[in-house]
């Protein structure tokens, strides 16, 4: 196949944001595929490379300026084995051979192919939002059930590995896809509720009632004396970790996959900033806070898969396996026991509580009412689009925040609003020397960034708004923090955004 064909119908998919239309350009190419082809097609067009990161900057890409050709003729097949080539340098001379690798590639390419590439080597172009669509189109080309694709994809966490799977061995070829010690499966996730008591109700009551902690989602596993920890975005940070790496261990059990939530306690036992949680997960050396691990599920244990088990079931394995490291809970409360729950977690300096259906099995990679959040105030994560330099006080540092919501078509984050309430001297700072790195283009007032950074912001609702393309615009937006700990395609959609419109009768601020 053509590589022009891939750059196509990836400004097809872009060019539309009817989900259908989307589906239809993608299931048009994949129909044309050969097996070799699967998974770099597929992975392109999602914005990543199989490789991963290849340590190629958009400095060195712009640097380039290679002529481009005038007809297109690199096919698919070339520029995988190119970019596998740049993947595999390493050592004294690997940087002057990726140029002329990269020149190689460019040269061969059309005016059209080169800002594909670009985009594409460079990172700009990951668009996670369009898993779902190309999971859609991948079921439907391959004539497959599209849940038995989801299961494959979350439980690897590799679309294109479960696309080829899919194409080239059918539902069989996709039953073989198990959660794997080592290798993590994707969260599962909450919906928000509006009040103790609607949960309680979803529920009839069956339903375990959870501290929501405010530190960072982790899932560990084991497998004899192998231990691997993962983070929310399926990070390895084993070795950052040792003093979990060593509960872990200590755990009585021959093998076990856990979820939960880590953090750090002050002396007197409150959480300790979310933010030195994450610092914890980037260092490899020596560390003066420990983190405590708390766990709320348990997907495997001792050879035995749990995911399709029911919660009541899989809880019953993690009180035998880490009972005194279970994350506070209540079972089957009735309203007054979950409501003091809920007040004794935000007493204890907690976001809330989660409340959790008894009956459900781990759904992963899913945002399911199975799983309901309530806490006291909005909070939404938002990609950050921009940022103007700021005046007064603030003159010489970038400030006013651009905020998107994602796209849940898989299309360009859609701008909700700005704010610059909230943020600190630090974090002015940091926007300021770090906002560069992520920079696509500038005018005279505004760095508008590529969106790759993802920033929490607590508002108090949302109003209709010609000014935005979501003809939506956010009420009272205040900077909480950034989350390093999430990509894009992990921050809410602009139906989140939609949601909290008073006019559609939802705009419950307080949980009280
Ligand atoms: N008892 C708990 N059960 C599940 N998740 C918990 C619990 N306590 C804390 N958490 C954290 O809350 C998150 C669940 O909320 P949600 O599914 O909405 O994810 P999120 O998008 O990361 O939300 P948030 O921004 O509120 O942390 C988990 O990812 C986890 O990090």
């Amino acid at each position: 196949m053509l590589f022009t064909q891939v750059v196509e119908t990836s400004a097809a998919v872009a060019a539309t944001r009817s989900r259908k239309t989307k589906t239809a350009a993608l299931r048009a190419l994949l129909a044309q595929v050969t097996p070799d082809e699967v998974e770099p097609v597929v992975s392109w067009l999602s914005g990543v490379l199989p490789q991963g990161r290849i340590g190629v900057g958009y400095r060195t890409l712009t640097a380039l300026q290679a002529a481009p050709a005038d007809d297109p003729t690199l096919t698919v097949a070339e520029v995988g084995t190119l970019v596998d080539r740049i993947a595999d340098l390493s050592g004294p001379g690997s940087t002057g051979l990726r140029n002329e690798l990269l020149s190689d590639l460019f040269t061969r390419a059309t005016a059209y192919e080169q800002t594909f590439l670009m985009q594409l080597l460079g990172g700009e172009l990951r668009q996670g939002a369009l898993e779902g669509v190309m999971t859609d189109a991948v079921a439907a080309t391959a004539e497959l059930p599209t849940d038995a694709v989801r299961r494959a994809v979350m439980l690897s966490g590799q679309l294109p590995r479960a696309a080829a799977a899919a194409f080239t061995g059918g539902l069989d070829a996709l039953s073989t896809f198990r959660l794997e010690l080592g290798r993590p499966v994707r969260p599962m996730l909450a919906v928000p509720a509006e009040s103790v008591e609607s949960a309680l109700d979803k529920f009839a009551g069956d339903c375990s009632v959870e501290y929501k902690l405010d530190g960072a989602r982790i899932q560990v596993h084991r497998s004899g004396d192998s231990v691997w920890v993962f983070t929310r975005t399926l990070r390895e940070i084993t070795s950052s970790v040792p003093e979990l790496v060593e509960l872990v261990h200590r755990l009585p059990c021959r093998s076990v996959v856990l979820d939960g939530e880590t953090l750090a306690l002050t002396d007197s036992g409150r959480p300790r900033p979310f933010q030195e949680t994450m610092s914890r997960f980037g260092a490899s050396t020596a560390h003066e806070l420990l983190l405590r691990p708390y766990f709320f599920d348990c997907l495997h244990l001792d050879g035995v898969d749990l995911l399709d088990l029911p919660l009541s079931e899989r809880l019953a394995s993690l009180e035998r396996v880490a009972g005194v490291h279970r994350i506070p809970a209540v079972v089957s409360p009735d309203q007054a026991a979950a409501r003091a729950h809920f007040d004794a977690a935000l007493e204890r300096g907690h976001e809330g509580i989660m409340a959790k259906s008894l009956s459900s099995p781990y759904l992963a990679g899913r945002r399911g009412s199975a799983w309901q959040k309530i806490k006291p105030e909005h909070t939404l994560d938002l990609i950050v689009l921009g940022a103007e330099w700021g005046y007064g006080r603030r003159t010489g540092f970038l400030s006013n925040l651009h905020l998107g919501a994602r796209d849940p078509d898989g299309g360009p984050p859609i701008m909700v609003g700005k704010t610059f309430k909230g943020l600190t001297d630090e974090l002015l700072r940091w926007q300021t020397t770090r906002f560069p790195d992520f920079e696509s283009h500038r005018d005279d007032h505004t760095v508008y960034l590529r969106p790759e950074l993802v920033v929490e912001i607590e508002l108090d609702g949302a109003q209709t708004s010609s000014r935005y393309p979501g003809g939506v615009a956010l009420r009272f937006a205040r900077v909480l923090r950034y989350r390093p700990d999430k990509s894009p395609a992990d921050a809410d959609s602009i139906d989140a955004v939609l949601a909290l419109l008073p006019t559609r009768g939802r705009n419950t601020t307080t949980q009280e």
